[in-house]
């Protein structure tokens, strides 16, 4: 059967490719830093320049359809998340990485109908990699399909997590608590790529079994959620119930059984909604 967003997609893995350009010509020159909700929550202009270029493009070629995009947010647009088709954009998920030239960057576009990831596109720039996923048709690297890892014991397997940008001593401090359980249980090893858009390719890719983080934003994930499930694994809230992608807080993992040994480690909080925000911190 014809797939009614293949077109979309298709535009969107387009994109996704001249921005990774934009990003790899961006990272050869000087990049003029500017910070947004503290002085650890960076910006420059690529990610404004590369976010323009997307809505754009999409525009010119979807004029109905919505945006919700990082750099927009901060710049005072709302973050809505109607059942309209919405394209959900992170123009750089990883500029702290970008910054200093850290190599894993990535360019991540999530496309929602009805409140439904329908498709998902993560360009991971610097490694060439062009991970796409489509709602019941599987997961892809570069078109090669996505498996997640088979492994059930979470003593066997490697996590991924992240420190975010909060500051905040209480959430710091359940992050390190947290950290510790999972640390301590033991795990293999505990990982951090720097963007939640390649953490989540890792969990779809099988490298790593689990991923879970609290303060992340939609357009961090929207994209690489599809990726695991579509890989075969499973989204959770860090309390256990169902994701809730405007919720700032996601397990990604394997199966249900790893993704139950992780929440259960964590000391959960709840930082304040991204459709809660009148813009996002
Ligand atoms: O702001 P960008 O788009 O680079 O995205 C964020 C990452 O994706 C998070 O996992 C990560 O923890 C950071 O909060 C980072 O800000
Ligand atoms: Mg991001
Ligand atoms: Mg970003």
């Amino acid at each position: 059967m014809a797939d009614q967003w293949q077109n979309a997609m298709d535009h969107a893995v387009a994109i996704a490719q001249k921005a990774g350009e934009v990003v790899r010509e961006a990272l050869r020159g000087d990049r003029k830093v500017m910070t947004k909700s503290s002085s650890i929550d960076l910006v420059t202009q690529t990610d404004q320049k590369v976010e323009q270029l997307i809505i754009q493009s999409v525009k010119e070629r979807f004029p109905a359809h919505r945006f919700i995009g990082e750099e927009s947010v901060a710049a005072g647009e709302p973050c809505d998340l109607t059942d309209q088709p919405t394209w959900i954009i992170d123009p750089i998920d990883g500029t702290t990485n970008f910054v200093h030239a850290f190599p894993f960057v990535a360019v991540s576009i999530g496309f929602c109908v009805d409140k439904k990831v329908e498709f998902g596109v993560v360009y991971s720039c610097l490694e060439d990699k062009m991970f796409v996923a489509r709602r019941g048709r599987g997961a892809f690297c570069n078109g090669e399909p996505l498996k997640v890892s088979d492994q059930e014991d979470i003593k066997r397997s490697i996590v991924v997590t992240e420190f975010g940008s909060n500051r905040d001593p209480d959430a710091v401090d359940r992050i390190f608590s947290s950290l510790r359980k999972i640390v301590c249980l033991p795990v293999h090893g505990v990982r951090s790529a720097g963007t939640a858009a390649i953490n989540l390719c890792l969990v779809a890719s099988g490298s790593v079994e689990a991923y879970y983080e609290i303060g992340i934003h939609v357009w961090d994930i929207a994209a690489g959620s599809l990726m695991v499930t579509e890989a075969g694994g499973v989204l959770l809230d860090v309390e256990g119930g169902d994701v809730d992608l405007m919720s700032r807080r996601i397990v990604a993992a394997n199966n249900r059984a790893v993704a139950g040994q992780i929440f259960r480690q964590l000391d959960a909080f709840s930082p304040p909604r991204d459709d809660a925000l009148p813009s996002h911190e």
